[in-house]
């Protein structure tokens, strides 16, 4: 045989043990639901972009039942800065005025949502984009934060504007889409009570859908290989106990705050497992579903 062929030969059959690899975890998933948020710091490349797509189109055909919920932090930033919109973060949430929601709605449920609906429908899925408001899907209440180290005084209340968490979901339109042929796309934007527009932090809404869907697993893709240590290294397994630990001693900060926040009420609401995993990895999503090695950050209720 010509070493080409051999060559083939082996490539053939490093496909199967790839293919032989998934089949079990391809039948624990089937017909399970798995939210995937996919982060705006995550969504910045093309191929990435693409190879996103490709995975969650992946997932629907060999029968799990793929929810995403996105980001768009970033994308926000950028069309602020155009229009010369100044914004700041506190604990990892958007302050955001009247303005900043006009815009937040226009680049979350118009520009980023049809983006990643399109990707998935050109990569051959059947992709449908809703906010928070479709379907009466989410409903919001505003929220107030404190300054942390003066958590008594009242003064000391931060006003976020129109940003809100989740007071409800409905998931109708949700369960009846994922349990057709079609993947839904889901920003996260709310309506509240008082019929305005809230911005939400898309990792609560994935860990809200994800709780009330009773979803086997949330997977949330950021910019990190995962939660990391003081010292930069990636801690492969949390519990519960963990996180509040690394919270409280500031090694979790900024954005991963809601992350975790979310990752450890969906855990108690009775998802089964939650994993933050690197985006900026090509197929992230099918190696932490489909390969022994998975990926990232597992987080569950209790230690293994
Ligand atoms: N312990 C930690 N491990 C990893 N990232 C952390 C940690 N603490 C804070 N971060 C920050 O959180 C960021 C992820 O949050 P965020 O930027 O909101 O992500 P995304 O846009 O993907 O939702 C990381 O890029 C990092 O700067
Ligand atoms: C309240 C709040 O901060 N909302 C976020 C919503 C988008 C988001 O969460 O995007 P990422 O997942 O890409 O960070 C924002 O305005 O940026």
């Amino acid at each position: 045989m010509k070493n080409s062929q051999m060559l083939q030969k082996k490539t053939a059959h490093q496909i199967a043990d790839v293919l032989i690899e998934a089949l079990p975890y391809i039948q624990r998933f089937k017909d399970k639901t798995i939210v995937v948020k996919f982060g705006g710091n995550a969504m910045v490349d093309e191929a990435l972009k693409s190879s996103f797509a490709r995975d969650i189109v992946l997932m629907k055909l060999v029968g799990l039942n793929p929810i995403v919920v996105h980001g768009g932090g970033p994308q926000i930033g950028q069309m602020l800065e155009k229009l010369n919109i100044k914004t700041r973060f506190v604990d990892g949430m958007r302050v955001t005025d009247s303005e900043t929601m006009d815009v937040v709605e226009m680049v979350l449920g118009g520009l980023v949502n049809k983006e990643i609906v399109s990707l998935i429908n050109k990569h051959g899925g059947k992709a449908i984009g809703l906010t928070g408001k479709d379907g009466d899907l989410i409903r919001a209440r505003k929220i107030t934060q404190k300054k942390p180290s003066t958590e008594t005084d009242a003064s000391e209340i931060i006003d976020l504007g129109y940003v809100g968490e989740v007071s409800s979901i409905d998931p109708a339109a949700v369960d009846m889409l994922g349990h057709s042929n079609f993947i839904p796309v889901i920003a996260p934007i709310g309506a509240g009570e008082d019929g305005r527009s809230y911005n939400i932090n898309a990792d609560l809404v994935a860990g809200k859908i994800a709780e009330v869907l009773k979803a086997e697993k949330l997977i949330l893709l950021t910019n990190t290989a995962g939660i990391l240590d003081k010292q930069g290294e990636l801690l492969t397994g949390l519990s519960l106990k963990d996180i509040d630990d690394l919270i409280a001693d500031g090694t979790i900060s900024g954005g991963m705050i809601p992350k975790t926040r979310c990752a450890t009420d969906a855990l108690k609401g009775g998802v089964h497992s939650v994993h933050i995993i690197d985006g900026r990895v090509d197929h992230a999503v099918l190696l932490e579903l489909f390969t022994d090695q998975g990926v990232g950050t597992l987080l569950l209720s209790r230690p293994r």
